[in-house]
């Protein structure tokens, strides 16, 4: 497992150690004990999601809010999706920067996204296959986010918007504007 700095504190991309030979391949999807020595800190999982989507399917921008917080490593296990994390930690010296890197089955990336940041992805593939874990519950009473097309973080989805297919909820989520006036 390799672990790759990316220009916002805390938020890191892995790339496994595949085993390849003449029946397919193998590798460890997680093990705690590497993943924490290569972030150098403890991260206790308690859930894992699974979401299966269509192309152009943009779930995001989301959070959970205080004690409710959730840090989250996804990857993909069919397909392609762009994915986005938004530092929102207002001490943060990227505060309002994002990463958005491609997370597929064929490269076998994941991405550890802190508490405190918005993620989101958008499927690039005709369908994909996205899981994660969390190291929170989900609490329904904590949900917020930030609205996919926010101007103060301009964020390339990569597709024509007549393409994204975008839940009711998602397509009424505040501005940084207004998260933050
Ligand atoms: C997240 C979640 C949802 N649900 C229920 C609530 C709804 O009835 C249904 C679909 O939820 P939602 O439309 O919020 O699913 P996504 O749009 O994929 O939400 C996720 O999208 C972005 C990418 C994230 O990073 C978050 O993990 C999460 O917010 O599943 C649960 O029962 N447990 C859960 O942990």
């Amino acid at each position: 497992m390799q672990i790759v700095k990316t220009n916002l504190k805390d938020c890191f991309i892995f790339e496994p150690t595949i085993f390849g030979d003449n029946r397919g391949y193998f590798f460890e999807s997680y093990n705690k004990a590497k993943f924490e020595s290569l972030i150098g800190k403890s991260v206790n999982f308690i859930q894992d999601n699974e979401a299966f989507s269509n192309k152009g399917a943009l779930r995001g921008l989301h959070f959970q809010q205080g004690e409710f917080a959730q840090a989250k490593l996804v990857r993909v296990t069919q397909g392609l999706v762009l994915d986005v994390a938004v530092d929102l930690r207002p001490d943060s010296e990227t505060f309002l920067q994002h990463i958005a890197v491609e997370l597929s089955a064929d490269n076998k990336k994941q991405l550890f996204v802190p508490r405190g940041f918005a993620h989101g992805y958008i499927v690039l593939s005709d369908t994909a296959v996205f899981n994660y874990k969390c190291d929170n519950i989900y609490n329904k009473d904590s949900e917020s986010g930030v609205i996919y097309n926010d101007k103060d973080l301009n964020i390339n989805w990569k597709l024509k918007q007549d393409e994204f297919i975008i839940s009711e909820k998602d397509k009424i989520l505040p501005t940084i504007k207004t998260l933050y006036k």
